[in-house]
């Protein structure tokens, strides 16, 4: 469904990444991992097709829905935020209808943001915005989700709603899901395969218990960590990544 093939972007002489092999399959979904710097960002701009790539080929259906790391606090309700994601069904001078409000309220609700509808983006925390985020790529009904680290500006409560939402939308199977993320235990929750962007033309992609070993998460970021499991009553085996200082 989206493939990105010998993939690279530069800036000025400077190779981000290079020689980039991604494949996102229907109903997959596969987690970005790297450090500050290393390239998320750029590679799923690429992958939306906002940043054009200097190498390789991309191949990718006309809508894939994006939530970014920020947006601007626009001083409009969430719901008219989530409803512009249906400007493309709409037509040139098409104004959103009942049912394209449905879709919006809809949106929220899966996410379990009904709580936002009638408060404006720019009111809302920037946490609570990022889920309104979350639900207007929802509400684009497109089969691609691309999100740019949607944890990062998540209390615990909300990650926890996130992946619980991540991992519901995975479970439907009707999206291919792609996530960058400084968060290797949502890797772990969430995806099926990991893509570790190791250097600018080392890249590891594999299913995330391979791919995400002790060794490749130490040499991803340069700080020694292990992989553990914890038992917790109720919830059986729990991966979890310690960085050891
Ligand atoms: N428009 C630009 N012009 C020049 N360099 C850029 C531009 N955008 C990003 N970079 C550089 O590209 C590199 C990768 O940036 P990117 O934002 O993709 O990293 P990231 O892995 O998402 O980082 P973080 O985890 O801190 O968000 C960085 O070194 C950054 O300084």
């Amino acid at each position: 469904m989206i493939a990105l093939k010998g993939a690279g972007i530069r800036r000025g002489e400077r190779w981000i990444f290079r020689g980039l092999d991604l494949s996102l399959a229907p109903g997959r979904c596969v987690a970005v991992l790297g450090p500050n710097g290393r390239g998320k960002t750029t590679l799923i701009k690429a992958v939306t097709g906002l940043d054009k790539l200097d190498e390789g080929t991309r191949t990718a259906p006309p809508l894939v829905a994006y939530v970014p790391q920020v947006i601007a606090p626009l001083p409009y309700r969430a719901l008219d935020v989530v409803v512009m994601a249906r400007a493309r069904s709409l037509g040139l001078f098409g104004t959103p209808r009942r049912a394209d409000y449905d879709i919006a309220r809809a949106a929220l609700a899966r996410i379990g943001a009904e709580a936002f509808t009638e408060q404006r983006l720019d009111r809302l925390s920037g946490g609570e915005r990022q889920l309104v985020l979350l639900a207007r790529a929802l509400a684009t009904q497109s089969p691609v989700l691309v999100l740019d680290e949607p944890a990062s500006a998540l209390d615990l409560a909300n990650q926890s709603r996130l992946v619980a939402v991540l991992r519901d939308l995975r479970a439907a199977g009707e999206h291919a899901i792609l996530f960058s993320t400084h968060l290797p235990t949502h890797a772990l929750e969430v995806a099926d395969e990991a893509l570790l962007l190791m250097g600018p033309e080392d890249q590891r992609q594999g299913p995330v218990d391979a791919v995400m070993s002790e060794s490749n998460l130490s040499a991803l970021y340069g700080t020694p960590l292990r992989r553990r499991q914890v038992a917790i009553e109720g919830h059986g085996l729990v991966e979890t990544i310690i960085p050891l200082h």
